[in-house]
């Protein structure tokens, strides 16, 4: 039996990109291993329908979700070890592909979409310097208001379950964080960025319902990992 929305149970994701290595006598199944309440693969660059089966694959036989978190309708594999997909879309995108396009292209050349095991991640792009912000030519350029109102917009207008405040590769403004808290009832707040021990991932787990932990374990390995899960635990 799956929940229909189970994140809203999770405090803390792990976000593998399979196309970053693990640091040296790290495995996959020590990483899912730390408590973490899921895990998501996924990355902006260097993606393939290879690697993403590669990571799939290592992580299958242990106990955590696993979900695909695809950067493009090619690299959508078809694996039952998923627990399903987590779809982004972009609200601050610069091109409307990244909003629907994308998505109405996936749609069209797949013809049989597997709706219970596909869900949608509102993103908000925030670190100008990410691929993702430029792969997806988005205004950053917001202020704690502009990222409260697309909050609400994602959740009121378009019913948004999941909105996702992302900052990968730098750690966010826990102002807005919080701003993005206050604005959605309903949905649950992924926030993701920077996070790189106990006090980074307490900061914005105040703010976020779950915080996303992506370069850490392959920057810096397990011990880091899970300070970052403790501290989603408790606070
Ligand atoms: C319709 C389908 C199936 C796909 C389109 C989905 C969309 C809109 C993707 C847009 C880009 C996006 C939000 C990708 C999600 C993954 C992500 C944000 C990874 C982390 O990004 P970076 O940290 O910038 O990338 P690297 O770590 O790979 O450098
Ligand atoms: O890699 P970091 O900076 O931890 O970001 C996590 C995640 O939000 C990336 O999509
Ligand atoms: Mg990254």
């Amino acid at each position: 039996m799956t929940t229909a929305c189970p994140w809203d149970d999770w405090n803390h994701i792990l976000k593998i990109d399979p196309d970053k290595q693990l640091p040296e006598g790290v495995t996959y199944g020590d990483l899912c291993a730390t408590g973490t309440d899921a895990i998501e693969v996924g990355g902006t660059m260097g993606i393939t329908e290879e690697n993403m089966e590669a990571v799939v694959d290592a992580c299958a036989e242990h106990d955590v979700p696993l979900y695909q978190e695809p950067s493009n309708p090619e690299v959508v594999i078809d694996n039952r070890a998923l627990e399903g997909y987590l779809i982004p879309t972009v609200f601050n995108a610069g091109s409307p592909f990244w909003i629907t396009g994308a998505h109405k292209e996936w749609v069209r050349l797949d013809g049989d979409m597997d709706w219970d095991r596909t869900w949608t991640e509102a993103y908000i792009v925030m670190n100008p310097e990410a691929d993702v912000a430029t792969y997806t030519e988005a205004d950053c350029d917001l202020d704690a208001d502009d990222v409260a109102a697309y909050a609400e917009v994602a959740e009121r207008m378009f019913g948004q379950e999941i909105v996702y405040l992302e900052y990968s590769g730098t750690f966010g403004d826990p102002d807005v964080v919080q701003a993005a808290s206050e604005a959605t009832e309903e949905s649950t707040l992924f926030y993701g960025g920077g996070i790189h021990d106990y006090d980074s991932a307490a900061t914005m787990a105040q703010y976020a319902d779950v915080i996303v932990v992506g370069d850490l374990a392959h920057d810096e390995g397990v011990e880091a990992v899970l300070e970052t899960v403790e501290a989603a635990n408790n606070v």
